[in-house]
């Protein structure tokens, strides 16, 4: 299994693309277009050289190297020889429902399928294709080079030996996993994401400016982060989407997402990724 299909290239895929060739493993990374696929490697090679410059005695990486371990294709078809694949494409249904039908018929039988979503069912994900038994949730967190743990979910149909493998895998990565039942929104983020969308409403209701909800987790709760930065850092756009799917798969009020979450990526305000959400980013690769 030294061979990872990756698809999706945005804030989590180059993550994970990036842990896996640190780790040693090849990696073939696929999203829509050379554009996107060209400023995965750009970020892939400043993170590395970031964390080799700051990381003094710690172990480091040679970006050139790193890179050397990744292959970026358009097309789907190249991960047909990989025998895992970490699934990180947009959190829309219509966006993963596409792929799950066409890996199943390129890939090997024996292929594994470790989905990387926010909120989606897992046992939904594997009833796309004929292999149930071999799909598994990896939540993985973000950044993915620097978060030693990861949600790992089993759906209704996921055998043993996919976690087992899957457990591999992570453990070459320098991670270990904490399983859970499939539903959705998992354990993590059927609570974060009230968290951070309620966190919205209060900025919405003029309760408190952005830095001082954030103030008030990081300095009265402990908290390494406030809910807003955790929601820049997520993606508000991924936010939203999995508000969205958590609204549609429990039927419940509670996850209607904010008017303001709406509006703020209705404008272009995705958080981190796109230089503006709450909080202002300022990158040259955007
Ligand atoms: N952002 C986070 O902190 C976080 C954490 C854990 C899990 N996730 C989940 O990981 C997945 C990806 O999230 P993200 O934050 O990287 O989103 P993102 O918007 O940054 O990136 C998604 C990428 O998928 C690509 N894509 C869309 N359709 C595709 C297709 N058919 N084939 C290949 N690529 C395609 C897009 O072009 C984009 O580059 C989502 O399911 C999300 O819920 C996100």
């Amino acid at each position: 299994m030294d061979k990872v299909g990756v698809i999706g290239a945005g804030v989590m895929g180059i993550g994970v693309a990036q842990n896996l060739a640190q780790s040693g493993f090849y990696v073939k990374l696929v999203d829509l277009n050379e554009e996107i696929l060209e400023k995965a490697k750009r970020e892939i090679y400043d993170h590395v050289r970031f964390h080799q410059f700051y990381s003094q005695d710690k172990e480091s990486f040679d970006p050139s190297e790193v890179l050397s371990r990744i292959e970026t294709d358009v097309d789907l078809e190249v991960v047909s020889d990989c025998e895992f694949i970490v699934e990180n494409a947009t959190e829309k249904w219509d966006v993963k429902e596409k792929i799950y039908p066409r890996l199943d018929n390129i890939c090997s039988e024996s292929a594994i399928f470790a989905v990387n979503t926010s909120c989606i069912s897992i046992t939904k994900i594997g009833a796309l294709t004929n292999r149930p038994d071999r799909i598994l949730g990896i939540h993985f967190m973000n950044p993915v080079p620097l978060k030693p743990t990861v949600e790992a979910i089993r759906g209704v149909y996921t055998s043993d030996e996919t976690i087992e493998q899957a457990g591999s895998i992570l453990s070459r990565m320098g991670k270990k996993y904490i399983l859970v039942n499939d539903m959705p929104g998992f354990v993590s983020n059927r609570v974060l994401m009230l968290t951070i969308n309620e966190a919205i409403w209060l900025v919405q209701d003029q309760v408190a400016k952005p830095e001082d909800v954030d103030a008030i987790f990081k300095e009265c709760f402990g908290h390494a982060s406030g809910p807003l930065e955790t929601g820049d850092l997520i993606g508000l756009d991924t936010i939203l989407y999995s508000l969205e799917v958590l609204y549609e798969s429990y039927q419940d009020p509670k996850f209607r997402a904010c008017p303001l979450l709406r509006q703020m990526v209705a404008a272009g305000k995705n958080g981190r990724k796109s230089g503006q959400g709450f909080y202002t980013y300022y990158s040259h690769n955007s």
